[in-house]
């Protein structure tokens, strides 16, 4: 009878470094053989942890995850090896043992209703936009007023009530009308269209009268900008959102240098903003996104979202979440723009910063999916088609 298919059971979870010996070998003719692999419980020569793939690695059609879901199936390049992945049980408690935690929960429905962070977003039948918060949004300069639209288009379609946007006066005329539902802050910028540190406290005597603020998107680097963004870091005792090159600058003095916020604070860093958060290099950072985003939210009392295909979601209490949806037709500019007004907008809703940064990122996925499947080709999507998609 013909071989139509092959069965990977060789190396499981305890295995540390790359397949040696006679695994290698079985690995590269199975590999070589072009039939269909199915892998039990991962594909042998993957990091289950990381996802990190070994030389050499199954590449699996199909694994089948017995019990729980490996974290590393869950993270590139590891699930592209994983093929379609799919958790059975086989009588393994479905419960852990005390003292063991899960190393991430993929964000299901079922997940983020657990959370407590409803994604079907129903509205209060008598509710009111008042009923829904107000998001204040300090980002853009004259290269780069398309990211603080985005942000502030995103916080809307995200449901909040109300949002204004703070930004320098120059971008002003161009920008009258483009959303007529935003409200637009000038802030004096002497007709340079950038940022300066006294514009801080325009923003926050902004902030009194609102819910959340989000700031970076766009925003440019400036003279004073640390100034800047000490006085938004220090002063907002409102939740906090922070992107791009707010992100940078603080990067610039070292993160450890800024001190803890009380109030909910959110970072929402690419790979690359977390290397210049972290010291470490973007090929590290991608190396192990969860146990850095873990190690990061912990230690430094924020809510870490590191963005990428698998974006994580790291509580400051060591919770982690990964977020499946999404295609590859978001990489294009702007995106990240999006998810910043999205976040923003579900925390002036009132979510936590956890259900606000989890349920923002799969709905964005969720979107950005729409958007694609709208599209001839997925590669001429735009971030624009992603806020229509909301
Ligand atoms: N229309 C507008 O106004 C727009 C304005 N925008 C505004 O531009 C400003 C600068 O922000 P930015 O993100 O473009 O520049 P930057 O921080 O240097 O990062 C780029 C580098 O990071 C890395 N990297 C990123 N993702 C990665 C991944 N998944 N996986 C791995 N690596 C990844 C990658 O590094 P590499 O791999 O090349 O070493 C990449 O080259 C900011 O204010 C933003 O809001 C944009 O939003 C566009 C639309
Ligand atoms: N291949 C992909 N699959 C899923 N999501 C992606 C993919 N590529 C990018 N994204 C998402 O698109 C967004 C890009 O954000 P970012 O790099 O900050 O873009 P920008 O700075 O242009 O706004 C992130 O939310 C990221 O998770």
């Amino acid at each position: 009878m013909p071989v139509t298919g092959l069965v990977d059971a060789l190396l499981g979870t305890g295995t540390t470094g790359a397949p040696r010996g006679v695994y290698a070998s079985l690995i590269r003719e199975a590999n070589a053989s072009g039939l269909p692999i199915v892998a039990a419980d991962l594909p042998s020569g993957l990091d289950a942890d990381t996802g990190a793939v070994h030389d050499p690695c199954i590449r699996a059609r199909v694994t089948v995850s017995l019990a729980f879901l490996k974290a590393g199936l869950t993270q590139y390049p590891g699930a592209r090896a994983a093929g379609d992945v799919v958790v059975r049980y086989i009588g393994i408690p479905r419960t852990l043992p005390p003292g063991m935690k899960p190393a991430g929960t993929v964000l299901t429905e079922a997940a983020l209703s657990e959370l407590g962070a409803d994604p079907g977003r129903r509205r209060e039948p008598d509710g009111h936009k008042g009923t829904y918060g107000h998001v204040l949004l300090a980002a853009g300069s004259l290269p780069m007023s398309g990211a603080g639209l985005l942000a502030a288009k995103a916080a809307l379609r995200a449901g909040c009530g109300l949002a204004t946007w703070a930004l320098p006066a120059a971008l002003l005329p161009p920008l009258l009308g483009a959303v007529p539902e935003l409200m637009l802050a000038p802030v004096a910028d002497g007709g340079s269209g950038a940022w300066n540190p006294a514009a801080a406290n325009e923003v926050l005597r902004l902030l009194e009268a609102r819910d959340v603020l989000a700031v970076g998107p766009g925003l440019g680097r400036f003279p004073g900008e640390g100034a800047y963004l000490r006085a938004l870091w220090e002063g907002a005792a409102r939740p906090l959102v922070v992107d791009a090159d707010a992100l940078n600058i603080l990067a610039a003095s070292g993160f450890a240098a800024w001190p803890r916020r009380e109030a909910a604070t959110v970072l929402t860093p690419h790979p690359g903003e977390m290397a210049r958060l972290t010291g470490l290099t973007t090929a590290e950072v991608q190396r192990d996104r969860l146990g850095v985003a873990r190690g990061f939210a912990a230690e430094h009392g924020v809510t870490l979202v590191l963005k990428g295909a698998r974006t994580i979601v790291a509580a400051p209490d060591g919770r982690v979440f990964v977020n499946v949806t999404g295609h590859p037709g978001m990489a294009t500019g702007g995106t990240g723009d999006c998810l910043t007004g999205i976040i923003a907008g579900l925390l002036a809703q009132g979510l936590d910063a956890v259900q606000a940064a989890a349920l923002g990122v799969y709905l964005h996925g969720r979107a950005g999916e729409r958007a694609a499947a709208l599209r001839a080709n997925p590669a001429s999507m735009l971030t624009g088609d992603i806020l229509d998609a909301l």
